[in-house]
């Protein structure tokens, strides 16, 4: 980014400050240790929260979505703590944002990141000024974006390891302040340290142990402890991820991790599954959207979804599991971003958050054998679904196409009729489609378990 433009966005960001504290009040939370009620007349919000609430927890909530004349109530199972219920409340704006962002970048040519900030703050700033708490949540959407912006260039013209530092702190600063995620502060840091740039004093909290490891320690004990490098196969498909999905609406990369790796990963993962006989982590996997009369219907009748989920952190146990996590989440998230951020096809219909700047499990699914598979249905409830490109990656090896089905069959035709194309769910396979237009389904999988890690990008 040029010098210009970064300066631009420090003034605008002195003359009208983005840098609200934490917003503390947001929504009615209501007592009880079981329920929230999130209280919004915003389009967007229930299907967010009914999104969230499915895919990523236990106890439940109630979603009351005022529309202009009607008050519809939901209850979701879900666990949900405040500072959860607010990360979410914040990704939806981050994804309005990203969308009004994305209509306007098309347009402008010069310094299109700061314009479009601006103008997407104004909007809708005038829209929604009335609702303080609305305004907070827009707010820090924004500031995190432009904050975001203004690090990076100012770590890209930083001459000095006194200016990398002060740029480091600056980011845990905005991040301490709630002006800008403390994902993002760590990756920079990360950076940083991965590029062996000097810098004085990181401050060592930046360091998150949990989701950046400071340093590439990948194996120790024979134990794989992350991989936060990207793959070179991943790095050589970046061309062919961005030409295929959009020629085919699919891509499948095999070798993704090599052997060594994918193999490690799915031991970690069988490990996983096995020593959870209680099932406290796993879950049967649900119907994403029970108000679907019909889907309710397969559901009873055990036709719908078969399988049994985990949500991974990053943090699991064995750590090859969480690496993997992280993998999937943090790393490949970076590369479609960057993928499919650019604007080589003088379009950029498709650009993506940075999974740094929200929150969000990958889901560890185990479908047993003799059981039903996942009837045809699209990663997408309605327009408002920000997921935009799914991700599943296999951890099953000598998988017998014959013998074991369990194939993901993709549909880029849509039709009832049309014929699937069939992806077996080998080792170390990735397969990326766009969430909202593909359809897919899972084959029953026959004499063994079939395992794979999704994860879907907004
Ligand atoms: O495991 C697969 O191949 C796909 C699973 C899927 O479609 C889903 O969980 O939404
Ligand atoms: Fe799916």
């Amino acid at each position: 980014m040029r010098r210009n433009t970064t300066s631009a966005i420090s003034s605008s960001l002195r003359e009208a400050p983005l840098l609200f504290p934490r917003f503390d009040r947001w929504g009615l939370l209501s007592g009880g240790k079981t329920s929230f009620v999130v209280a919004s007349s915003s389009l967007k919000s229930s299907s967010f929260a009914n999104y969230y609430s499915h895919h990523h927890h236990r106890r439940s909530v109630v979603v009351v979505a005022k529309k202009r004349f009607t008050t519809t109530t939901t209850t979701r199972r879900g666990g949900f703590d405040e500072q959860w219920l607010r990360e979410r409340w914040t990704v939806a704006y981050a994804v309005a944002v990203r969308d009004a962002f994305q209509a306007k970048t098309s347009k402008c040519e010069e310094e299109p990141a700061l314009r479009a900030v601006l103008e997407v703050k104004e909007a809708l700033e005038k829209e929604t000024k009335k609702e303080e708490m609305k305004f907070k949540a827009i707010t820090f959407a924004l500031s995190s974006l432009a904050s975001r912006e203004m690090l990076m260039a100012e770590l890209n013209i930083a001459q000095n390891e006194d200016e990398v530092t002060r740029v480091l702190n600056l980011a845990k600063r905005l991040a301490d302040a709630g002006a800008s995620s403390a994902h993002f502060a760590r990756a920079l840091a990360f950076e940083v340290l991965k590029a062996n740039v000097p810098a004085r004093a990181v401050e060592k909290s930046l360091i998150g142990e949990k989701l950046m490891r400071p340093e590439v320690r990948r194996y120790e004990n024979d134990i794989l402890w992350s991989i936060t490098v990207p793959s070179e196969k991943i790095v050589l498909s970046r061309e062919e991820i961005r030409n295929e999905m959009h020629r085919k609406g699919y891509v499948v990369i095999d070798g993704v991790l090599g052997e060594k790796n994918s193999k490690i990963c799915e031991e970690a993962a069988m490990k996983f599954y096995e020593s959870d006989p209680g099932t406290r982590k796993f879950k049967s996997g649900e119907l994403a959207y029970e108000e679907k009369n019909d889907a309710t219907t397969q559901k009873k009748e055990g036709k719908y979804r078969d399988d049994e989920i985990a949500w991974l952190t990053g943090d699991e146990r064995p750590v090859a599991l969480g690496a993997l996590s992280q993998f999937l989440r943090d790393t490949l998230g970076d590369i479609l971003c960057n993928v499919f951020n650019e604007k080589k096809d003088g379009s950029n219909k498709h650009l993506l958050l940075s999974p740094t700047d929200y929150h969000s499990n990958v889901m560890l699914s185990v479908y047993s054998s003799n059981r039903g598979g996942f009837v045809k249905h699209l990663d997408h409830d309605d327009a408002s679904d920000p997921r935009k490109i799914s991700a599943v990656y296999y951890l099953n090896s000598q998988w017998n196409e014959n013998e074991n089905r369990g194939a993901l069959l993709l549909y880029p035709e849509g039709g009832e009729d049309s014929t699937p194309v069939r992806v077996n769910p080998i080792r170390d396979r990735l397969v990326l489609f766009w969430s909202d237009t593909m359809y897919h389904a899972v084959e029953p999988s026959e004499r063994r378990k079939r395992f794979a890690c999704s994860f879907w990008y907004l």
